[in-house]
């Protein structure tokens, strides 16, 4: 049986290391693979209907599905990207019914489809609905220039504060990126075309008129418009491009306004905004690639979308793109030596202020909690008080912000600012924590954190 846990580790750390390399590991999940014993394939013999579909050890014919699932084999290429190999089935799985009548489609494989339960259904964010954004007047579509069209916070309703949801929906349209790879081309496109033919008639409308980039099908709405989220419910987490229409209107930016994160156990897609937006302002995301140079940006950019990249940044004069080339490197550089050994976790003193500050000037602002919160425990750990809490403190808001103010990570380090001293990390460092901080010839020296102001929160 399939255990969901959206809960996350509990408990203190001389969490400094813990955090830097427990971040990028996902959390571990027990994941239950049904296979379909029985699959059509719907190209070769479009009358068959039945796909059953695995569910918790039993098969049923078309849970939590209204329409029958459409099939098609096709065939991968192989892993080094030279020929062909193993054969994959897709089939298109709709319930038009789903999150009050808005639908969804998934073009998936049998094993990903199974891993959807009743209880994600039922978990729907359709009561949220209606709250977030074009129902409430905050934004709009509107012309952007060379991009096409953009959405726009409306100027005649105040800023959207920071950390607030711009846009929370559930996606209309899953596609299985491994099925884009296939050389199969008509079969792809056929059970693509049947996902969105299955849909409510008025999201039909509203997905064929988003944005395109080659031809118009399907399959090209979807790559120019669909953002890529991890399953993580099945072995492997395979990458999906999901379509949500609101969301497909917001350009890029590579220092965009906004975030987004994707809860794959109700399947809400929720766009919050990073920083503050002004009324009338464009409403910015990033498609990926924001930490390379300018030139390797817009290269990037171009080779993975399609397009010249004409945000604020990538048109800006040549002194600020210069500037901000510099601080990349910097910020490389800083992070290519932090310390991976415990025992020189005071050289962080010096370089996390340093990283910090060139992070903030050149507007990466979702990285800055992560760094904020090493440098709180560490400041902790040799009995520092007031500079543990101002860490603390700044880290909880930057989390509160990206991750969510109801997030683990806030309250995490919420824990420490409210009471420092009765941390777990608190004077935990042995010895003394200045010695062998100064490296004779480099610039990894506290001087500079100590330099930094400590304010009240
Ligand atoms: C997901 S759509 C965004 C909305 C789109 N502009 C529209 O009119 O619906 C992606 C497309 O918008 C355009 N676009 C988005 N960001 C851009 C940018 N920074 N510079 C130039 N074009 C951009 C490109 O044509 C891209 O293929």
């Amino acid at each position: 049986m399939m255990v969901r846990n959206n809960g996350r580790p509990q408990g203190h750390l001389l969490a400094i290391f813990a955090i830097f390399f427990v971040a990028s590991i996902a959390t571990a999940e027990i994941f239950y693979t049904a296979f379909s014993p029985v699959i059509q394939d719907g190209f070769v013999n479009t009358a068959a209907k039945i796909c059953p579909v695995a569910q918790d050890g039993y098969t049923s014919n078309n849970f939590p599905w209204t329409h029958d699932p459409t099939c098609v084999n096709v065939v991968l290429p192989n892993e080094e990207g030279t020929g062909l190999g193993i054969h994959q089935t897709f089939c298109t799985y709709t319930n038009v019914n789903y999150n009050n009548g808005r639908g969804i489609s998934f073009v998936v494989s049998p094993e990903v489809a199974a891993s959807i339960t009743s209880e994600t259904f039922g978990m729907s964010v359709g009561g949220l609905e209606g709250q977030v954004g074009e129902e409430m007047g905050m934004w709009e579509v509107k012309e952007a220039g060379w991009k096409g069209r953009g959405l726009f916070a409306k100027k005649d309703v105040g800023a959207i504060f920071s950390g607030e949801s711009v846009i929370l929906k559930t996606p209309v349209l899953f596609v299985a990126k491994e099925l884009l790879a296939t050389p199969s081309t008509s079969r792809r496109q056929f059970v693509l075309k049947k996902a969105v033919e299955q849909l409510p008639r008025k999201i039909q409308d509203i997905l064929m008129k988003l944005d395109v980039s080659v031809d118009g099908t399907v399959e090209d709405i979807v790559t120019t418009n669909g953002i890529t989220v991890k399953w993580p419910w099945v072995d492997e987490n395979p990458e999906l491009l999901t379509v949500i229409p609101e969301a497909a209107r917001i350009n890029h930016a590579c220092r965009p306004n906004t975030l987004w994160r994707f809860d794959d156990y109700t399947l809400s897609f929720e766009v919050f905004a990073l920083k503050d937006i002004k009324p009338g302002e464009e409403i910015t995301r990033s498609y990926g690639f924001e930490k390379r140079s300018s030139h390797r940006r817009v290269k990037s950019l171009e080779a993975n979308f399609g397009f010249t990249c004409q945000c604020a940044l990538c048109t800006a004069p040549e002194p600020i793109l210069s500037a901000s080339n510099d601080r990349l490197s910097e910020i490389k550089a800083l992070k290519s030596v932090l310390p991976t050994d415990q025992k020189d976790t005071p050289q962080l003193l010096g370089l996390l202020p340093n990283l910090i500050q060139q992070l903030e000037e050149e507007g990466l602002l979702a990285e800055l909690p992560m760094y904020e919160e090493i440098l709180a425990y560490t400041w902790s750990s040799f009995g520092i008080e007031d500079r543990a809490r101002y860490w603390a403190g700044r880290a909880r808001r930057h989390w509160a912000v990206v991750a969510g103010r109801e997030s683990w990570d806030q309250r995490r380090v919420g824990d420490l600012f409210d009471d420092v001293r009765g941390h777990s990390t608190w004077m935990s460092w042995e010895g003394d924590p200045w010695e062998g901080i100064w490296k004779e010839g480099t610039e990894i020296s506290p001087l500079k954190e100590l330099a930094f102001p400590v304010h009240r929160i």
